[in-house]
């Protein structure tokens, strides 16, 4: 969203009904992601179990396959010219009996059973013809009623080579989750995608798939939910399938657990979301008052300090705002409400005003004092606020090069408008200095197009001077980056002696924090820099200065702070 948009469409979003429309929509989300988890909780739970059924007939199904196999490879192997002499049918005898699987073992020509394992046949017993030939040249007949036996329908495997044939009950690979009747369960041939073996309704599209060797899939369609597990060994696959009304069921169950939770959660960021535009709704009213207001809105100034001399050169000058409640709100809360809700220009209107009127008064006292005053990332968009700044320092005869203007590095980011503006300031004198620099994603090529004075290290890398941060060599690396630029640095936050130290070591002019002295009204400055010793020397802070400079002076004793 652009920042243009932003500004128009919150404010309207947080005023009454919008914030209502946002909640209502937040407790359908909520509605749908706890009806979707419990979808999901409960296709979990029938993936689990079609897949343990598929996987339970697959080893049965391999088990079979195995000892047909042995038998057939046994009865070739004796190489007999007649496949039905005694010796064959002796050792179908004892295959049979050594096999759990097996029912029966025998001999076929064409499509009839010359003789088995309970003796010849004579003229032989019709099979049928078979269901499909595998690739490897097995003959399989998936439903073979034999006479002989009253038991039931046999899957029957011939080798077509050899004609000898093994006879297996299916009943037994399928004996899996006997007691629920809806399932169905089986093994079908991967390139026939006819079923050898199957119990219950099973459909033909569920085994047109591409399934690789070994490879385990489950899906759902309209009628069922389904695991397919291919064999590593034989060229089968075996499958099982719920009826998807076993899935809705599931997914009810769950739901009666998740939808309570997410009407819960749903209330929960609703009411939040309504609390926060009440307070969002009810700041920027009360913003918009207190920037309209004389009372409320008020300036502080923290020196900025020479670290060598420890001298007062400059300070920076930071909004406050009390609150009719008398409560104080810090800046860092309020300006961003100003930006999202469009009132920046006239809080920097309004800034600008205070600013220039503390001046006028401060700098007949102290005229080479520079004053320091923030733009918003919005103020860096037009020239507006610059516009202002200038007129109002012009209808109080002070000159531009008393000013410096702080941008954050973020605002920098819209480059053109930067570049612009920032252009347009330096014209009239006005210096710039970057703001919590560090921060934002500011790279060289960025810094050397603009025409600046000042980098001012962020206070969260100040911080880590002294400890093991992994951003501890921020701080040599900025100020190595400000010498390459010819740029001055100054450091914020600094609040113990061991940073002063570190800092001049690597060659940092200028600071400001609490060690030396909190943000405070501008009587008391002037107070402070009155009671303070004057000394000789140039003024290094203000060396672009076109005035005569007016010596230094020494930093006053750290006393009251205005702003604890
Ligand atoms: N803990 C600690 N804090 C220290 C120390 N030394 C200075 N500070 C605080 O660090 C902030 C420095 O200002 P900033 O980086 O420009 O950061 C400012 C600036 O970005 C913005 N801001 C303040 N006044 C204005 C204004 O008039 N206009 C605009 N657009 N932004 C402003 O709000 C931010 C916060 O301002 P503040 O709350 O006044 O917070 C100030 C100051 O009070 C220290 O040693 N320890």
């Amino acid at each position: 969203m652009t920042m243009n948009a932003r500004r128009k469409f919150a404010p309207r979003l947080t005023e009454g009904f919008g914030a209502y429309l946002f909640a209502v929509l937040i407790i359908l989300a909520c509605l749908v992601a706890a009806g979707r988890l419990s979808y999901v909780q409960a296709e979990r739970d029938l993936f689990a179990q079609t897949s343990f059924v598929a996987e339970e007939v697959l080893q049965r199904s391999e088990m079979v396959s195995d000892q047909m196999q042995h038998a057939l490879d046994k009865l070739e192997a004796r190489n007999d010219p007649n496949p039905c002499s005694a010796a064959n049918i002796d050792l179908m005898r004892r295959e049979n009996i050594s096999s759990s699987y097996l029912q029966l073992i025998g001999y076929t020509r064409g499509n009839r059973l010359m003789c088995s394992s309970y003796g010849d046949h004579g003229e032989g017993i019709d099979l049928g013809p078979p269901t499909f030939v595998t690739e490897k040249n097995n003959a399989v007949r998936n439903k073979v009623k034999l006479t002989l036996e009253e038991m039931g329908i046999y899957v029957a495997v011939t080798h077509v080579s050899t004609g000898f044939t093994a006879f297996a009950l299916p009943d037994l690979a399928l004996d899996v989750a006997k007691s629920d009747q809806k399932l169905a369960l089986g093994t079908y041939g991967v390139t026939s995608g006819i079923p050898i073996l199957g119990r219950g309704e099973s459909q033909e599209k569920w085994f047109r798939t591409d399934l690789k060797k070994g490879e385990r899939r489950h899906f759902v369609t309209s009628t069922s939910v389904i695991a397919l597990a291919s064999s590593e060994r034989y060229l089968f696959v075996s499958y099982c399938a719920f009826p998807v009304t076993q899935l809705y069921a599931a997914w009810r169950n769950y739901a009666y657990f998740f939808v309570p939770l997410g009407v819960i959660a749903g209330l929960c960021l609703a009411g939040l979301a309504i609390l926060f535009a009440r307070r969002h709704l009810g700041m920027r009213f009360q913003l918009r008052e207190a920037i309209k207001s004389e009372a409320q809105l008020y300036m502080l100034y923290q020196p900025i300090v020479e670290l060598d001399s420890g001298r007062w050169v400059g300070a920076e000058s930071l909004v406050r705002w009390r609150q009719r409640s008398g409560q104080v709100i810090a800046p860092d809360v309020f300006i961003p409400i100003a930006e999202i809700t469009g009132l920046m220009p006239r809080l920097t209107a309004r800034v600008i005003e205070m600013v220039v009127k503390d001046l006028a008064q401060f700098l007949r006292r102290y005229p080479d004092f520079p004053i320091n005053i923030n733009f918003a990332a919005s103020d860096l968009e037009s020239t507006g606020s610059l516009d202002r700044l200038r007129s109002q320092l012009a209808s109080f005869g002070i000159d531009e090069n008393r000013v410096t203007v702080e941008v954050t590095e973020g605002s920098l980011l819209k480059i053109e408008y930067a570049r612009r503006n920032i252009g347009l300031m330096r014209e009239g004198g006005l210096r710039i200095a970057i703001d919590d620099f560090g921060t934002g994603y500011c790279g060289l090529s960025y810094l050397v197009s603009l025409d600046l004075d000042f980098l001012k290290i962020d206070k969260s890398f100040v911080d880590t001077i002294g400890t093991d941060a992994a951003t501890r060599s921020v701080v040599p690396h900025i100020v190595q980056m400000a010498k390459t630029l010819g740029l001055e640095v100054i450091a914020e936050g600094v609040e113990r002696q061991e940073q002063v130290d570190y800092l001049r070591q690597q060659g940092v002019k200028y600071a400001q924090g609490w060690l030396y002295s909190k943000p405070m009204p501008i009587a008391e400055l002037a107070q402070k820099l009155s009671d303070s010793r004057r000394i000789d020397g140039p003024h290094a802070y203000s060396q672009r200065s076109k005035q005569d400079q007016p010596p230094p002076l020494q930093a006053p004793a750290l006393t009251s702070h205005a702003d604890d």
